[in-house]
């Protein structure tokens, strides 16, 4: 269900880094179309070969993208196997993933930081417009394709990727929604769920939340009900809190999100157009 690539047009270059079980490398694709040789810049995703058994959850997260397309969804070109290895060959985001590009970067403004928790609810309300879970929000998988400066006023760019292979699910607390710990289905009220945690990411410059708490911690985390700290803002604090409930039935639709968002973007701009107006 989609597109096959020779390895012979692929060209390796240098490794980007390795995921739980996969390796990335920058690497260029060339193909043939109307006689002309295009080269393209791509981002390889080798899946370990000793990780075989999750190649299932590998395709079936690349097939998914594959068969829709949307201008926040990263683009998969096709997948490309060889000897024992799979490779998922993806567009290549030019800034990579926001949660490394948030912890470099410090100085990144609230409302760049509200622009793409935007862009991250219209790619999760058109997937949910399709009935389609994605299973794996967070912000590792958002990439940042451009960076935006307060300068030029221009903003940035995200790109949802791949749900990628479902670690191991106690690795994913408190991304993972609790109730799949007990159901192991996805369903769409999780991505809620994580689209709170990946909120909470994102206002904390890329920390991880329950950063450096074992196995037994995180477990406990859910089984006391427990909640992660408040930010400083409450109205965003709030919207969080509503998607990181524990009842899935509670938890908003997108458009809430989006509403709530909205408004989130106004009252900062005012808040800031006040600061502006006190300081003539
Ligand atoms: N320095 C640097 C740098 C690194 C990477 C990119 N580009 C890119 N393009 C993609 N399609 C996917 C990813 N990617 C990054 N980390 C993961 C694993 C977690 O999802 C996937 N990175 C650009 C610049």
């Amino acid at each position: 269900q989609f597109h096959m690539i020779k390895h012979e047009d692929l060209t390796w270059k240098e490794s980007l880094g390795q995921g739980s079980f996969t390796h990335i490398f920058r690497g260029s694709k060339t193909d043939q179309r109307d006689g002309v040789t295009h080269t393209t810049e791509v981002l390889l995703k080798v899946l370990d070969a000793n990780h075989k058994n999750c190649w299932e959850s590998f395709f079936e997260a690349a097939s998914l993208m594959s068969q829709i397309s949307h201008k926040h969804l990263l683009l998969v070109y096709g997948i490309s196997v060889h000897k024992s290895k799979n490779i998922m060959v993806q567009e290549f985001v030019k800034h990579g993933a926001l949660d490394l590009y948030l912890k470099k970067s410090m100085s990144v403004s609230v409302s760049w930081k509200l622009d793409v928790a935007k862009q991250l609810a219209c790619a999760l309300n058109f997937l949910e417009e399709k009935n389609i879970a994605h299973g794996n929000i967070c912000a590792k998988n958002l990439l940042l394709a451009r960076e935006g400066d307060p300068s030029s006023d221009n903003s940035p760019f995200i790109k949802l990727s791949d749900p990628g292979t479902s670690m191991a699910l106690l690795d994913r607390i408190p991304w993972v929604a609790p109730e799949v710990l007990d159901t192991l289905e996805i369903e769409l009220e999780c991505d809620k769920w994580s689209f709170g945690t990946t909120l909470w990411e994102i206002f904390n410059n890329g920390e991880a939340p329950l950063q450096g708490q074992d196995l037994i911690q995180k477990q406990q985390f859910y089984e006391h009900f427990s909640n992660l700290p408040a930010l400083e803002w409450t109205e965003l604090a709030d919207l969080i809190a509503q998607c990181m409930q524990y009842q899935p039935e509670l938890r908003p639709s997108c458009r809430s999100i989006i509403r709530q968002l909205n408004s989130l973007i106004t009252s900062g701009n005012t808040q800031v157009f006040a600061i502006c107006l006190q300081q003539q």
